[in-house]
């Protein structure tokens, strides 16, 4: 294993004090990028993911540029479900579109459980890239149960998760059924992921946001759980990360996490005293600041840090992935000052 223990990344990740508060950027490898753009033309996204030297160019390409203090993988949540056996693609601009949406008993069957032989090409990339980074650390990914199923079951992006939610209250057994088993894919893919070398795992429950406390209590926590506690073995520190989800920032630490990632939505020193004294945040510049121009990006930038002070370790993101029409010169700069202000 290959944990980069003394990096300032994971440092923080354990809240452990370092030379500076570290930076990554959620999304930080993709079309804001101009290399990007071009390495990808003609290439479909989920081919792209396939092909370890592309993942391993891409992945290095916001390194390079930006000098962030840790690379994440290139792929998508959807890559384990497609290995599964589930029939999908990636659509620009919309994001994942499954053939045949996930709503019965029978359905289900078609989604079988992995081995890391049917995700060999995630491993590579890792070995790959880890020869590459160094000192700078890996972050491995997967998608949490409930915003995988969300995409199985309405089939495609949702604004009211309508169909995921009756699945959740008028078949109980079904729900625990699909969560289930995306669970123990889930597990496999970040365990693959771990062996393979990464230094941390960040979870995405990008849209559990949708969900009460209490319903995410009982509907989705225990199979998050179910993934976090499975990789407490592993060594690596656990990011769980939701968009609006305010609410439910103590249950997604309590379910497994090192660190939890917070939205722009609650200031990071609030959201420390909901999680508690034993667990780092990441976050949480809002990604629209990025376009309101130089003057602005450092004020709230400076709040950010401040602001993280509250915990036990911060890791500096933005509140959600970097938009598309985003200028990577500002991220760049972002970054930079992100290490100058905080250096100690
Ligand atoms: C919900 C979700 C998805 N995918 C992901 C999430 C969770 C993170 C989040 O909340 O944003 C995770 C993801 N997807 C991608 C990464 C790469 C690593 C990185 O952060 O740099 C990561 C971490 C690449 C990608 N995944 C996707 C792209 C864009 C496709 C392209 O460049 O052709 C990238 C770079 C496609 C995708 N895939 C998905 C969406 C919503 C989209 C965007 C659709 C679009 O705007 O075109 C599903």
């Amino acid at each position: 294993m290959t944990v980069l223990e003394d990096s300032p990344f994971v440092r923080a990740c354990r809240g452990l004090p370092g030379p500076h508060t570290p930076v990554w950027f959620m999304r930080q490898a993709g079309r804001s990028l101009p290399e990007y753009r071009k390495i990808r033309e003609g290439i479909g996204m989920l081919e792209s993911c396939r092909r370890p030297d592309l993942v391993t160019e891409i992945t290095l390409q916001p390194v390079r540029r930006h000098g962030v203090d840790a690379a994440i993988l290139f792929s998508d949540i959807v890559v384990p479900i497609a290995a599964a056996g589930i029939d999908l693609d990636i659509v620009a601009g919309t994001g994942p579109v499954v053939a045949a949406p996930v709503r019965t008993a029978a359905d289900l069957e078609r989604l079988r459980p992995i081995t890391a032989d049917d995700v060999d090409f995630v491993a590579e990339s890792v070995r790959l890239l880890v020869a590459e980074l160094g000192q700078t650390p890996l972050i491995g990914f997967a998608g949490a149960p409930f915003t995988l199923a969300s995409y199985l079951i309405e089939g495609g992006p949702s604004r009211t998760y309508l169909k995921t939610k009756a699945m959740m209250y008028a078949q109980p057994e079904l729900w625990h059924a699909l969560l289930s088993r995306l669970a123990e894919i889930t597990l496999t893919f970040l365990r693959t992921q771990v062996d393979a070398g990464v230094s941390a795992v960040q979870l995405f429950d990008s849209w559990a946001g949708a969900l009460s406390e209490a319903d995410y209590r009982s509907f989705v926590m225990p199979h998050s759980a179910r993934v976090l506690r499975g990789l407490q073995d592993a060594g690596v520190p656990r990011i769980h990360f939701g968009v609006g989800t305010g609410v439910l920032l103590e249950a997604m630490g309590e379910a497994g996490a090192d660190v939890v990632g917070v939205d722009w939505r609650t200031p990071l020193d609030v959201a420390a005293k909901r999680i508690g004294p034993d667990r780092a945040v990441q976050g949480n510049l809002d990604p629209a600041i990025l376009f309101a121009g130089w003057d602005v990006v450092e004020r709230e930038a400076r709040r950010v840090l401040a602001q993280g002070q509250a915990a036990p370790g911060h890791v500096f993101n933005l509140g959600h992935g970097v938009m598309p029409e985003t200028d990577p010169e500002i991220l760049t700069r972002l970054t930079a000052l992100v290490h100058e202000a905080s250096a100690r």
